[in-house]
């Protein structure tokens, strides 16, 4: 078993951060580079797994499609199968064989696609044969994962027909549809959302240039690092006010945890500022947030409500559940509600042990827990796991001062 220690000598910290590029960005030009047919250009594409594992399968010849624990490599590249007539198999890790499909799966079928399951109803593995659009309308539940949603739109205008889905119930992850159809219109399509229904109507992608975006989900961590450290000034490059990426809402509320953001043109600079004793908020439209601020609200002694949190227990792992777990290490014993809403008890931590922190297979869990190595003795499993989305995360402590051993 591999685990790191961390801690920093002063939790004094003045540093600029290239950050990650958005692994969210990337994955959706990426596929539309590939419906296009060659002629986009795409810059500061995303060193995330995820995006890399996407590149290297949209040039695959294999019949297999491994996209190992990526979500938006498997629902996008299942779209991008049915509509190209790419007879593929896609799978996943273990757990990504456990992460539901069914409603992208029915909606494409319902289309024309000619789609199996392998093992398990309603679950990768499937094979895909095809598609031949016998429909241009379609239902789909909004509220499990925006990916099918987004993942339908990319295929919307090299469909014969075009496409017009009916978002059914509450939309969560919604800025991430936002963040489709904006891609989508950099290239050139015209879309129309009204209500509960968006139009694409039959059309190519026109070429064109586009630089991603770091990672604002990325960035989250930064604002913990600064929300617990002592002193803190931190710059974080190429990050905008106005960003296609909806975790960019960190902007919004990270002020009542302490953190106040600056933005000039080169990016975003991050300091101290006052931090509330209660704080509310519901992350149903930024689920990625969630582990960073639950764990920030535990650390600082901040009494809490989190909120819209349903669409965690069908992540890399159950977050929810992942969270009650490490944090109990440290005394604090969360409250779940249902299947969607943790209260942070106002907590005052007391260690006098190292804490180990499981990481489940999740990324998040890794990077979340890491800058509590400001306050107490902690240790991360399996370290490697934030190469799913910020490879260089490690790497970029050390630069600010923190020693991992
Ligand atoms: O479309 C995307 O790039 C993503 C959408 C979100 O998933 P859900 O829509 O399943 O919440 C988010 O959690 C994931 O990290 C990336
Ligand atoms: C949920 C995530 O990714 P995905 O669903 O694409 O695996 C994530 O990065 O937190």
């Amino acid at each position: 078993m591999q685990k790191i220690k961390i801690s920093h000598p002063t939790a004094q910290l003045a540093a600029t951060i290239p950050l990650t590029s958005s692994k969210s960005e990337s994955n959706r030009a990426l596929i539309i580079q590939a419906l296009e047919g060659g002629n986009i250009t795409l810059h500061n594409l995303a060193a995330a797994r995820d995006t890399q594992t996407m590149i290297r399968l949209l040039k695959s010849e294999d019949k297999t499609l491994d996209v190992l624990d990526a979500g938006t490599t498997m629902r996008f590249l299942t779209a991008w199968s049915a509509v190209t007539n790419r007879s593929s198999i896609l799978t996943g890790t273990e757990r990504m064989q456990q992460r539901p499909i069914r409603i992208l799966v029915d909606a494409l079928k319902s289309i024309g696609a000619d789609i199996q399951y392998l093992k398990e109803e309603g679950f990768p593995p499937m094979e895909i044969k095809g598609m031949k659009q016998v429909t241009e309308e379609v239902s789909v539940q909004g509220d499990v994962s925006s990916q099918y949603i987004s993942a339908l739109l990319m295929i919307a205008p090299v469909l014969p027909k075009g496409l017009k889905i009916h978002l059914l119930g509450e939309v969560a992850s919604r800025p991430y549809i936002e963040m489709t159809l904006q891609l989508m219109q950099n290239f050139g399509i015209s879309y129309q959302w009204e209500g509960q229904t968006i139009t694409v109507p039959a059309q190519q992608y026109q070429a064109a240039d586009y630089t991603v975006e770091s990672d604002w989900s990325g960035a989250s961590y930064w604002y913990s690092i600064v929300a617990l450290a002592k002193e803190a000034e931190i710059k974080l490059l190429n990050l905008k006010k106005n960003s296609l990426q909806g975790d960019s809402a960190l902007v919004e509320f990270m002020p009542h945890l302490g953190v106040e953001s600056h933005f000039d043109e080169e990016g975003v600079t991050l300091k101290k500022g006052k931090c509330v004793d209660y704080f509310e908020y519901d992350f149903t439209h930024c689920p990625d947030l969630a582990q960073t601020i639950v764990v920030i609200c535990a650390a600082l002694g901040v009494e809490a409500k989190i909120k819209g949190l349903k669409s965690l227990r069908i992540k890399e792992t159950d977050r929810i559940q992942a969270l009650y777990n490490e944090l109990k290490k440290f005394g604090v014993t969360l409250t779940i509600i249902g299947d969607d809403e943790i209260h942070v008890p106002k907590a005052d931590i007391q260690l006098t042990e190292q804490v180990l922190i499981d990481t489940y297979d999740d990324h998040r869990m890794a990077m979340a827990f890491a800058p509590l190595g400001l306050l107490h003795q902690v240790a991360i499993d399996e370290p490697s796991v934030v190469e799913k989305s910020y490879p260089a995360y490690w790497e970029h402590l050390k630069s600010v001062g923190f020693e991992i051993k």
